[in-house]
């Protein structure tokens, strides 16, 4: 124990108990200067055959005299001791003008039996998240997936042929169309059916936070990175998505300095957090989504050009549902029984003369609209006695009808005009009052005979 204090071996002592891990100390010339209970049991000596005595003495196969000799470190080295198979650490010790003084041997495991039962342990985890990760895959399953978009006209079955296809690749995915045509969605069956299905899904929507906040949401911080930065620092989207498919919303609104920073992750596949100094680096797969003309944008020099080239990669650009009034009928029934659910109602169907009506509408607000306008109509409807939804259940369209019919007309007479509104109006009425022609009469301002008559002329009655 040649120039070490007692006082301090015995603090070294102290610190070293731990009934896990046998520790020893040896003196530069191989003396055992501290030694823990542990050590002490796994070379099956007495306390006082192994403090002070060499260590080739205390154990014939110790490495510790090597370490002594060369200086080296040996690290998760297998030793067999006094029957236990262990893993052990061994380095040396150096005093601050750079001369070795000791070495340090330290056993990972008591025995090589506790190191199995944590690989087992590991391996159990593994096996369990395995089972969990197929469970998740097979309810997010591709047919599942691409199922949840309602479409057959051919527009709709092209683009999503495409998008099931460029699901299995890990490219980067810009989607356009106009507001409420489905992009979210498609953005979702993508990562659904891709191989990073079992991974997170992260979406961002990049109008709906300032500049400053939004580089923090995207990239997290350090601590300290600001007032108000919280302790330990905090993870950013694209971390959170690590493996999995990063879904860029409204990337159209995104400010010109944060696009430059996404530019370079997706160059580089690696950025820094607010306050960082460390790259960190991720595997994430791109799916961004805009309703804006992004070329009118870059003109406009509001968008990056060199950020718009690496983003159109593969484009899947959603049709409004103006352009495919076809698929109305099947997205009322696809959405009837969503609706259903959330308002606990019991809705069977939309009769066909309103699903003429839906059809003729211009639907700017295109799916999501129709979702409202249907939310609408459910709780329009007498649903103690209606369990269809009919055209006056949609008094907005049935306004857009007649005016529909005066546009239509433009160019015609207006006695012409004068008939067509009169007979639309005479027919909403009737179908109004269960074709109550007394009543059908005295809510138009009619007399009886008058209304007869001009049932027989549009041939209403
Ligand atoms: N083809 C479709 N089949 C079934 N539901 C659809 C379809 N397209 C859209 N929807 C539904 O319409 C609503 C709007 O869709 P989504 O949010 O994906 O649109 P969006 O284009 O992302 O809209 P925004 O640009 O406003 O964010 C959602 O409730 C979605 O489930």
């Amino acid at each position: 124990m040649e120039g070490w204090p007692s006082d301090f071996v015995q603090i070294v002592a102290a610190l070293v108990q731990n009934p896990y891990m046998g520790i020893v100390i040896v003196d530069k010339n191989g003396y055992v200067t501290v030694a823990n209970d542990t050590y002490i049991h796994i070379v099956g000596k007495t306390r006082d055959e192994v403090i002070g005595k060499y260590i080739m003495d205390v154990t014939s196969n110790s490495q510790l005299p090597k370490i002594l000799e060369t200086g080296e470190v040996h690290i998760a080295d297998y030793w067999p001791c006094n029957g236990h198979d262990l893993i052990v650490t061994r380095f040396p010790i150096y005093n601050k003008e750079g001369d070795l003084i000791g070495a340090v041997g330290k056993s990972l495991f008591l025995d090589l039996g506790d190191a199995k039962a944590l690989a087992k342990k590991v391996a159990d985890l593994e096996e369990e998240l395995a089972f969990y990760r197929d469970a998740i895959k097979s309810v997010f399953s591709p047919k599942y997936c691409f199922d949840v978009i309602v479409g057959k006209s051919s527009k709709m079955a092209r683009l999503k042929s495409m998008a099931e296809q460029v699901a299995q690749t890990g490219s980067t995915v810009l989607i356009t169309g106009e507001s409420g045509t489905g992009k979210e969605l498609f953005a979702h069956s993508i990562h659904r059916s891709s191989p990073r299905a079992h991974y997170p899904f992260v979406r961002v929507n990049c109008a709906a936070l300032p500049e400053h906040l939004l580089e923090s949401e995207l990239f997290g911080y350090e601590e300290g990175a600001f007032t108000g930065a919280r302790k330990g620092g905090k993870p950013g989207k694209f971390e959170l998505a690590n493996k999995g498919t990063i879904f860029l919303d409204e990337i159209g609104d995104m400010p010109l300095p944060m696009q430059a920073k996404l530019l370079t992750v997706l160059q580089e596949r690696e950025f820094e957090r607010v306050g960082g100094t460390k790259p960190v680096r991720v595997d994430v797969r791109i799916i961004a989504a805009t309703n804006c003309n992004l070329e009118n944008l870059v003109e406009q020099g509001k968008f990056r050009a060199d950020l718009y080239y690496r983003l159109n990669v593969v484009v899947l650009d959603i049709p409004p549902l103006r352009e495919r009034l076809e698929d109305i009928p099947l997205l009322v029934q696809a959405i009837l029984p969503r609706l259903n659910q959330r308002l606990n109602t019991n809705v069977t169907n939309v009769s066909s003369e309103a699903i003429q009506l839906l059809r003729k509408y211009h639907w700017p607000g295109n799916v999501r609209e129709l979702e409202n306008l249907l939310e609408r109509a459910i709780n329009l409807a007498d649903l103690n006695n209606e369990k269809q939804l009919t055209a006056k259940h949609f008094p907005s369209l049935q306004k857009q009808n007649i005016e529909n019919i005066l546009i239509d007309k433009k160019g015609e007479t207006l006695a012409d005009a004068v008939e067509q509104l009169e007979k639309e109006m005479i027919r909403q009425v009737l179908k109004q009052t269960n074709y109550n022609k007394a009543q059908t009469a005295k809510l138009l301002g009619l007399h009886g005979s008058v209304l007869y008559r001009k049932l027989k002329k549009y041939n209403l009655g």
